[in-house]
């Protein structure tokens, strides 16, 4: 469950007696997710996210991630905004950690999503790429292709304990993609983490694109591929699933021109992809406690993903 840090009712009362938005009626720890403490919060007016932001993301990153929101939901994409508090204040500290309270957007995010579903996901990113187009401010992607070495590095020869010659194949691996990682593609402002846990939706309609918190400038194409390697294989990354995977990309390529370069390059890129999700999940595998309340997520899955995009998968 990912609720790593607890907040008191008298704390987030005190805390919702700086906004318009109601007193607290009840307040409930969501399981899901990992990175984050997510509250699901009612008061008198309505519903809303509390989010305490924990490990990965830094106090100082987080007004370009709302400026980012703010940009997408003023154009009309189903993102939700951070509320600012009476004196204008979007950012705050609770319990000991920055803290937003957020709009909640309704939805469920689907585990195994049909073609059509993907090809409504993929459409709702072909159009935040379209709105981020125009959007200026940048960040650093501290998860690109050094982040995966200095990743590796610290995760060392601890990764033989998850998979007998992980260290070395996935060493070799990483040479093999950063030798030909594009770097001629278009950049822009990217979601990076677009997987169907941060997308809502109701039947086969997106209502909400959630969890910004990796949002970084970077190879637009990217997060495409980021979004294949999540949607087009089930959860142990043994079964692709072709249809979803072109249904994906022919969605997005609905609301945003998809270049015969960017194709050609989403093997690539998934196969970067594969080893960023691969070397975090490995390097919370061994830094979780086996006692923690949040359920780890298993890098191998990713690993399998990563050996058949370079099969040909893509
Ligand atoms: N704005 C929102 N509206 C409705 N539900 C939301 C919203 N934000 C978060 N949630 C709910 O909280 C859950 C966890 O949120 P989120 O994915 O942002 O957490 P995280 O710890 O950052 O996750 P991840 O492991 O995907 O990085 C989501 O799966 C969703 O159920
Ligand atoms: N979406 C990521 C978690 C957030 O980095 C994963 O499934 O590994």
């Amino acid at each position: 469950m990912a609720v790593y840090t607890t907040v008191s009712a008298e704390a987030l009362t005190a805390f919702l007696a700086k906004f318009d938005h109601g007193a607290l009626v009840s307040a409930k720890g969501i399981a899901e997710g990992v990175e984050n403490s997510n509250y699901l919060v009612d008061t008198t007016t309505g519903r809303f996210i509390l989010t305490l932001y924990e490990k990965r993301v830094s106090a100082d990153d987080l007004p370009f991630f709302l400026a980012l929101l703010d940009h997408l939901a003023d154009d009309g994409n189903p993102v939700p905004r951070a509320l600012p508090d009476r004196s204008g204040v979007a950012i705050h500290e609770l319990a000991g950690r920055p803290a937003c309270l957020i709009e909640f957007l309704p939805g469920v995010s689907v585990t195994q999503p049909t073609p059509v579903q993907a090809r409504a996901a993929g459409a709702a990113m072909g159009a935040m790429h379209d709105s981020l187009s125009g959007f200026a401010a940048t960040r650093p992607n501290t998860l690109g292709p050094d982040g995966w070495r200095d990743l590796h590095a610290r995760c060392g020869a601890d990764l033989d304990a998850i998979h007998p010659g992980l260290f070395t194949d996935t060493a070799a691996a990483l040479e093999t993609v950063i030798a030909r990682w594009p770097t001629a593609l278009p950049v822009a402002a990217i979601h990076g983490d677009l997987f169907p846990d941060n997308v809502l939706m109701l039947d086969d309609r997106v209502t909400g694109l959630i969890d910004f918190y990796f949002a970084c400038t970077d190879i637009r194409a990217y997060d495409l591929a980021v979004m294949h390697t999540a949607w087009a294989f089930d959860g142990t990354g043994a079964r692709f699933d072709a249809d979803v995977g072109t249904a994906l990309v022919e969605g997005y390529a609905s609301r945003f021109a998809l270049s015969g370069a960017e194709r050609a390059a989403l093997p690539v890129l998934a196969q970067g992809a594969c080893l960023r999700f691969m070397l975090t999940r490995a390097w919370d595998w061994l830094n979780t406690p086996a006692d923690a309340l949040v359920t780890r997520k298993d890098p191998l899955a990713y690993w399998r993903r990563y050996q058949a995009y370079a099969a040909g998968a893509l």
